[in-house]
């Protein structure tokens, strides 16, 4: 069959005209030409808008890195109350359990400590051992009165992991009945804990109505032994005991007394807040302040990713991923696979550990450990492009009560660390307040700190890249705040001079 030949419409109409002059055919090339060239930058400029849409659309991921208790996760909190509040608001039962773990554990310390000194009156101190002062009857009968909390902690701990043990980091009896309040970041433990307090609404709406019966008795033990417990506390002979305690201890080279010695005066250092609020806390119509969640001691074991969405000055809102992981020396080997692909990682370098030991190994000083962290995190290739964001925290600890905290100034001999607090930072950390004085802290010596992680920093880097110095007080909100609303900023603005778009 013959017909028209079969001429694409379009085509026909694309096409010059048949009778198109030498001149008007120029002219033609020369629009068509243009038209081209308009195209074409359109189209890069798509392209170009598509790349970096592609890259600020992905999440900035921060990681939370440094020592155990060096604050990761009180920053993590702040991160939390700051950009989801709602959410933090709604877990307020469940920390309210967690504070009342800690109240119950440092006491249990402290009884620890009580009993050391009764047997130590039994033997004959060598020449240069600090001797205990004898116990009065009357805190004798305080800690008989107080031996019923160990059943509190027992019954919250027990429900804190359900279906498994507590986790801890020691492992023999007498070393747990030290161990820290720890779960598994993948436990769901928030939600063990609300099922125990059943009050994650009532804690939002009102008063819990529906408590089940045995952690309604543990409050109410709590609640009874409150008195008992503020006169534990407040018992001049009991800072004595733990004073001289923590001296003995500190000199005799025995393992599970080293242990120990730093589990009280590390730990008491984090729980100091709730022995001074014993009364507040163990009312019985108690609700955390955001204040209390900040200085509520978790221990982290392994890794937890948390999602927020932030916005910067007038940016489009932007997902962010923040990783808290464990501190401990055995949890630091989960930290590598998340060392590819990191935005930032937000190092915290603990100020107050001049003369702490780390909890899981008491031949290690605490600064010293820290230190070679820091080395070992700038040097490591995988993180050779990522940010540095150094908190040097615990600079302005304005929120523990004077003189209480005392006892844990002692500066001792340091033997081998890396950085060594001159004579007059000791005497001055010697003379006053640990906690408090570090506000005060000679403004030399902490440009000397300053100093010792920046040349590491220039040092180990193996190419340019953002480093940024803070000094924190993380349990200070308000501050910390500010801190990382400028982390914020300065993470937005790298991102986007990365994506070309400034
Ligand atoms: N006063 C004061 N206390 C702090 C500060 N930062 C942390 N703490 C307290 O130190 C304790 C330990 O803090 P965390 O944030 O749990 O420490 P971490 O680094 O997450 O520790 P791990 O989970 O064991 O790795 C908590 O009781 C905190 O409230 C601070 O800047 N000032
Ligand atoms: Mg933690």
């Amino acid at each position: 069959m013959t017909g028209a030949p079969d001429i694409d419409p379009l085509t026909l109409a694309l096409q010059p005209p048949a009778n198109e002059t030498p001149q008007e055919r120029e002219s033609r090339l020369l629009l068509e030409r243009e038209a081209k060239k308009r195209s074409d930058l359109i189209d890069q400029e798509l392209n170009r808008q598509r790349n970096a849409e592609k890259k600020a659309a992905k999440p900035v991921k921060i990681l939370l890195l440094g020592q155990s208790e060096s604050g990761k996760s009180t920053t993590l909190k702040n991160f939390q109350l700051i950009n989801s509040p709602k959410a933090f608001k709604a877990e307020l039962g469940s920390w309210r359990a967690v504070v009342h773990l800690n109240v119950v554990r440092s006491i249990r310390l402290i009884l620890n400590a009580l009993a050391e000194a009764e047997i130590a009156a039994t033997t004959t101190p060598g020449p240069d051992d600090p001797v205990y002062p004898a116990l009065t009857s009357e805190l004798r009968a305080l800690k008989m009165r107080l031996l019923p909390l160990q059943q509190v902690e027992a019954a919250l701990l027990g429900k804190l992991t359900p279906g498994s043990k507590p986790r801890s980091t020691e492992s023999s009896d007498d070393q747990q009945s030290s161990a820290e309040v720890s779960v598994h970041s993948t436990a769901p433990w928030k939600n063990a804990f609300s099922r125990l307090m059943n009050n994650v609404r009532s804690s939002v709406d009102g008063p819990e109505t529906n408590e089940p019966q045995d952690s309604k008795e543990a409050r109410q033990l709590l609640h009874a032994c409150s008195e008992d417990m503020i006169r534990l506390w407040n018992d001049p002979l009991v800072k004595e005991v733990l004073e001289v305690h923590r001296l003995r201890l500190q000199d005799m080279a025995v393992s599970y007394a080293s242990r120990l010695t730093c589990s009280v005066s590390n730990c008491l250092v984090g729980l100091v807040s709730f022995l001074d609020s014993i009364e507040r806390v163990t009312d019985l119509s108690y609700q955390p302040t955001d204040d209390d969640i900040l200085k509520a001691r978790l221990k982290t074991l392994g890794v937890s990713e948390h999602h927020f969405t932030l916005k910067a000055g007038n940016m489009v809102p932007q997902g962010w991923v923040v990783f808290d992981v464990g501190g401990a020396r055995s949890l630091r080997a989960a930290w590598v696979p998340y060392f590819d692909d990191m935005d930032a990682i937000i190092f915290l370098a603990p100020l107050s550990c001049f003369d702490q030991v780390l909890a899981e190994d008491e031949s290690v000083n605490r600064l010293e450990d820290s230190i070679l962290l820091w080395k070992m995190i700038v040097s490591s290739p995988l993180l050779k492009n990522t940010s540095l964001i150094l908190f040097l925290n615990n600079y302005s600890s304005t929120d523990h009560s004077k003189g209480k905290t005392r006892i844990w100034t002692k500066v001792r001999g340091i033997r081998g660390v890396l950085w060594r607090p001159s004579e007059r930072f000791r005497t001055h950390l010697s003379m006053s307040s640990f906690l408090c004085s570090l506000s005060k802290l000679p403004t030399d010596e902490l440009a000397d700190m300053k100093k010792k992680f920046t040349m590491i920093a220039k040092q180990f880097s193996q190419e340019a890249r953002g480093f940024y110095t803070y000094f924190t007080s993380v349990t200070d909100s308000q501050a910390t705040s500010d801190i990382l609303g400028s982390v914020r900023d300065m993470l937005v603005r790298q991102n986007l001079s990365r994506s070309r778009l400034v």
